[in-house]
Parts: structure tokens; sequence; C-alpha cells
């Protein structure tokens, strides 16, 4: 049996921002979303605030680094690339969790994890510099089990399990093989000390597999899927169908 770990469950309101910013006039509201998707139970707020500003953009991130001051049991967590824009928003706002990702600028979607040794020894003063600030610093990775103790080496707090092949292979004959990767990966995390995220593509019938299979996942990140299950059933439906989704495992 998979370590029992209750996961948070952390809402990314990229796509909020995306409809928003087809006009000038405001609306959907991302820290209305983000009131309601707390109201509803959601464990965090996530954003990634890319450079293009194509969805959330700078203010956003304070608008909701003031929000959640007002919520001192739920957490932020900002994705980027801290080579990047990232790291001012960590100067400026000093979130709880900062995910970093190693998308290039323009990027369509995130669709990798960091390599190490390569990216070791430019990654580590940024950990630490992110770690000084009082974020927790989580490294976006690929299932890879031998990439997990060099991930705790570089001085992140945790990984974030990069979903995108689960949630393709979800349902499919491959599923088993690849639900395999993530658990050995969560499993050599585990090992090295290292806490588990996880995200990408994730949704209400992928998730319950996926965290009754993969141990120690503490929290998950999602987005893409959830917004759009809230344009159907509204954000507070949306949160509690995942959050019921997350206490059945
Ligand atoms: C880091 C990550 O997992 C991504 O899922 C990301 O947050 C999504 O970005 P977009 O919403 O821009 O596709
Ligand atoms: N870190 C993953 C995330 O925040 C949301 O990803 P998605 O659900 O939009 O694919």
């Amino acid at each position: 049996m998979p370590q029992h770990t209750k996961t948070a469950l952390s809402v990314n309101l990229n796509k909020v921002a995306l409809v928003r910013n087809t006009r000038h006039l405001g609306i959907p509201s991302i820290t209305r979303a983000a009131t309601l998707c707390l109201e509803a139970g959601a464990a965090g707020i996530t954003v990634h605030p890319r450079p293009d500003e194509r969805h959330i953009r700078a203010g956003d991130v304070h608008d909701l680094a003031a929000l959640l001051k007002a919520w001192p049991d739920r957490e932020f967590n900002i994705e980027g690339n801290p080579f990047h824009n990232l790291m001012d928003f960590v100067r400026q706002v000093r979130p709880h969790q900062v995910t970093f990702v190693p998308d290039s600028e323009g990027q369509f979607t995130s669709d990798h994890g960091w390599t190490f040794p390569q990216d070791a020894e430019r990654l580590k003063p940024l950990i630490a510099e992110a770690k000084a600030l009082g974020a927790r610093v989580s490294l976006f990775m690929d299932p890879i089990p031998e990439a997990m103790a060099a991930a705790k080496a570089v001085g992140a707090d945790r990984v974030e399990l990069y979903t995108e092949t689960y949630a393709s292979a979800y349902g499919m004959p491959k599923q088993a093989e690849v639900l395999a990767a993530f658990k050995a990966t969560a499993e050599a995390a585990l090992k090295a000390g290292l806490g588990i995220n996880a995200g990408h593509d994730l949704n209400r019938d992928n998730l319950h597999t996926f965290l009754t299979t993969v141990p120690g996942v503490q929290e998950v990140s999602i987005g893409h899927a959830l917004i759009a299950d809230a344009l159907e059933l509204g954000y507070t439906e949306t949160v509690r169908a995942y959050n019921a989704c997350m206490s059945q495992v």
C-alpha cells in the first residue's frame, strides 16, 4: 500500500486570467475566483506568471499575495523559470512555495522538468535565495527515480512530478507502466528526504488512481481541467468535487 498522506489541492488560476485578458473589463476576476475556491476548501492558489503575461500578470500576483494574507492557513504557490521573471516575484511577495519550472519564454505550456547534473550548479544559488526569503522550493521534475537524489542535493524541499505522461496514458494500455515510473520516482524522492507535489493535466477522472498508486503526494496543483469543470459547475461545486476525489484516497 502507498504511504498515506492527505493531499492538498492548490487551484491554478492561469486559465481564468486567460479569459479575462481577452477584454479590458476585468472579468472574470482572479481574486473573486481565488476567494470562491478558498471558501470551497482549496488548500492554496497556484499561478504561473509567464514572461509574456498571456494569462497571469504581475498585478495578479500582487493582488493574490495580498488576498492570501487573509487566509493564513492556505498557501500561495508561484511557478516559473527562476532564470526569467520568477525570482522578482519571490523577492516582492514572499510566497509560501515556489515551483521552479525550466520553461523557455513563450513556451506553449510546461512540458519537461529539470535535468541533472546539467542544471545543478546554476540552480543552487537561486534555491538558496528563495529559501532564505522564506519560500519552500519545489522543482518540476520528470518521473526519473535517479534524479531525486540530485534534486535533494541542490537544496530542493520538494519535487513536483510532471504528470502529463500519466494523464495521456490514463485508460490506455501503457497506464500501468507509466504509473510504475511515477511510483518508483516518488519512492526515491521520499528516500532522498524530499516532499512530493504533482501536476499537469490532472483531472477528476485520473486523480484518484494517481493518488492511490503514487505514495506521499502532499499537493496537487490543478488548473486547466478544474477551470473547465468550473465553467459547467461553478468554482464551489468544482473544488468540492476535487476535494471529494482526494478524500477517498
Ligand atoms: C508547471 C506546470 O505544471 C504547468 O502546468 C503550468 O502551470 C501550466 O501552465 P499553462 O497554464 O500556461 O499551460
Ligand atoms: N503545476 C501544475 C499546475 O499548476 C496546473 O497544471 P494544469 O492542471 O493546468 O495542467
